[in-house]
C-alpha cells in the first residue's frame, strides 16, 4: 500500500478551519466505486482528493470481506476484495489523488464561483469544483452484540466483527455468531485451521447460500464444528480483555459456556448516511437520487456513485458503480475545463501513465 498521507497539509493551529487541499474534484469515500473515479477523472485529466472516514482505503471490501472471493468482477473468475482495492489503488496511482483518511466530510457548502467547500471532522476545509460522492451507504460499522464489559474484549481483538488475517485463528476456539452468509462461509473457511469452531444462532434456519449452510451442517456432522442452536450471546467471560469463554443461554433461560479465545459476531451492518443526509441532496429511503446517464444529484456539481446512488433499474453491485464512475467523470469534465470540447477516446488511444 502506498503512503496516503497528504504531503502539502500547511501547518495549522489545533481547532481553526484551514484549507488542507485544492483540487478538481473530491470524491467521499475510498471504496471500490471512489477509487474508479480517480482513475476515471484521471484520465480526462482532473485531479482528486479522496477523504474517507475509515483509516485505509477500501471501503466494504477491504474493511468487510478482505479475503472474500469476489465473483462478478469482469475478467476476474475470482478476485478477493482486499486483492480488487489494491489494483484499483495502483490503476488510480498514476493520477496521484490526495488521500484524507480517518476523517469524515461533515459539510458540503456551495461557494461562489461554482466551487464548493467540504469540511471535514479534522477541522480541515478542502476546496474543490465537484462532488463525486461515492459514500456507499454512509458511514458504517458492525451492530454490536449488548454484552457486558464489551469494549475492553473487543480493544484486545478478542471480539471482532470481520476477519482481516484468517491465520490469527489458527488453533484458536472460535465462536461465530450469527445466520447469514459472513458466519457460515467463516465456519466452514476457519473450521480447518481453528482448535475448535462453534456457530451460534437463535434459530434453525439460517439466511446463508443453501449450499453453504449444507456444508456446514455436513461438517458439523462430522464434528468439525459444534452447532449451538437456538442459543443467542448472553456473556462473556474472562480477564483482562483475554477471553476464555462465551456464556450462551436459550430464550428459556438455559445457560451454557462455551470455551473460546474469540468472539466473531456477525450481525450485519448499521449504515447511516450521517451528516449526508443535511446536504440538501435528494433522497429517497437513506440513497441518494441521481440522474442515471449522469449521476447527477439535484445539486449542480455533485454526483453520486456506487451503493448511495439510486435511480429506476439501479444494481447494487461493484461493476455498476464502475460504470457509474465513468459517467460521473465525464459529466463533470465540462464544469472543470469549461468551453473545451471533450472528444471520447478510449484508454487504450490515451496511453496512460502506467507509473
Ligand atoms: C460480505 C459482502 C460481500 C459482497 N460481495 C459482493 C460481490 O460479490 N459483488 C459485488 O458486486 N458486490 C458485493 N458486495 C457489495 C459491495 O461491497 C458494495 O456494492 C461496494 O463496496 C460499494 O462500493 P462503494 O464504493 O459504493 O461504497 P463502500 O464500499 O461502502 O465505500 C464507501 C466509503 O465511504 C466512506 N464514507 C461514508 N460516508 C462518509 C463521509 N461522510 N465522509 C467520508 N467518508 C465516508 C465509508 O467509510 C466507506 O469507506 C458485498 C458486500 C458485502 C458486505
Amino acid at each position: 500500500m502506498l503512503d496516503h498521507s497528504p504531503d502539502h497539509a500547511p501547518h495549522h493551529s489545533p481547532g481553526t478551519a484551514h484549507v488542507a487541499v485544492e483540487a478538481d474534484v473530491a470524491v467521499i469515500g475510498a471504496g471500490p466505486t471512489g477509487l474508479f473515479a480517480v482513475f476515471e477523472c484521471g484520465m480526462l485529466r482532473m485531479k482528486c482528493v479522496v477523504i474517507d472516514t475509515l483509516e485505509a482505503i477500501g471501503g466494504q471490501c477491504a474493511a468487510l470481506y478482505p479475503e472474500k472471493p469476489i465473483y462478478d468482477i469482469p475478467a476476474h473468475p475470482a478476485i478477493a476484495g482486499g486483492e480488487l482495492i489494491e489494483r484499483l489503488e495502483a490503476q488510480a496511482a498514476p493520477f496521484a489523488p490526495v488521500y484524507l483518511l480517518g476523517r469524515r466530510v461533515e459539510a458540503l457548502q456551495e461557494k461562489d464561483g461554482g466551487l464548493f467547500e467540504l469540511r471535514t471532522s479534522k477541522n480541515e476545509i478542502v476546496r474543490v469544483r465537484a462532488v463525486i460522492l461515492a459514500a456507499g451507504a454512509g458511514a458504517f460499522g458492525p451492530n454490536r452484540p449488548p454484552l457486558n464489559d464489551l469494549a475492553a474484549f473487543e480493544a484486545t481483538g478478542a471480539v471482532r466483527y470481520m476477519v482481516a488475517r484468517r491465520e490469527e485463528f489458527r488453533n484458536k476456539r472460535v465462536v461465530i455468531a450469527g445466520g447469514g452468509d459472513s458466519a457460515v462461509d467463516w465456519a466452514l473457511s476457519l473450521k480447518d485451521i481453528a482448535a475448535r469452531v462453534t456457530v451460534v444462532h437463535r434459530r434453525p434456519k439460517f439466511r446463508a447460500a443453501p449450499e453453504s449452510v449444507a456444508q456446514m451442517e455436513a461438517a458439523a456432522g462430522r464434528g468439525e464444528i459444534e452447532l449451538a442452536i437456538p442459543y443467542q450471546l448472553h456473556g462473556l467471560r474472562g480477564g483482562q480483555g483475554e477471553l476464555d469463554h462465551v456464556v450462551l443461554a436459550t430464550l428459556k433461560g438455559e445457560e451454557k459456556a462455551v470455551p473460546a479465545d474469540h468472539l466473531l459476531a456477525f450481525f450485519g451492518l448499521s449504515m447511516e448516511l450521517g451528516p449526508i443526509a443535511e446536504w440538501g441532496l435528494g433522497l429517497e429511503r437513506s440513497h441518494v437520487t441521481v440522474e442515471p446517464a449522469t449521476c447527477a444529484t439535484n445539486i449542480p456539481g455533485v454526483h453520486a456513485i456506487g451503493d448511495i446512488a439510486t435511480y429506476p433499474g439501479k444494481l447494487k453491485l461493484i461493476l455498476q458503480g464502475f460504470s457509474e464512475a465513468a459517467m460521473a467523470a465525464h459529466a463533470i469534465h465540462p464544469r472543470i475545463f469549461p468551453g473545451e470540447a471533450l472528444h471520447f477516446e478510449y484508454s487504450t488511444s490515451k496511453g496512460v501513465p502506467l507509473g
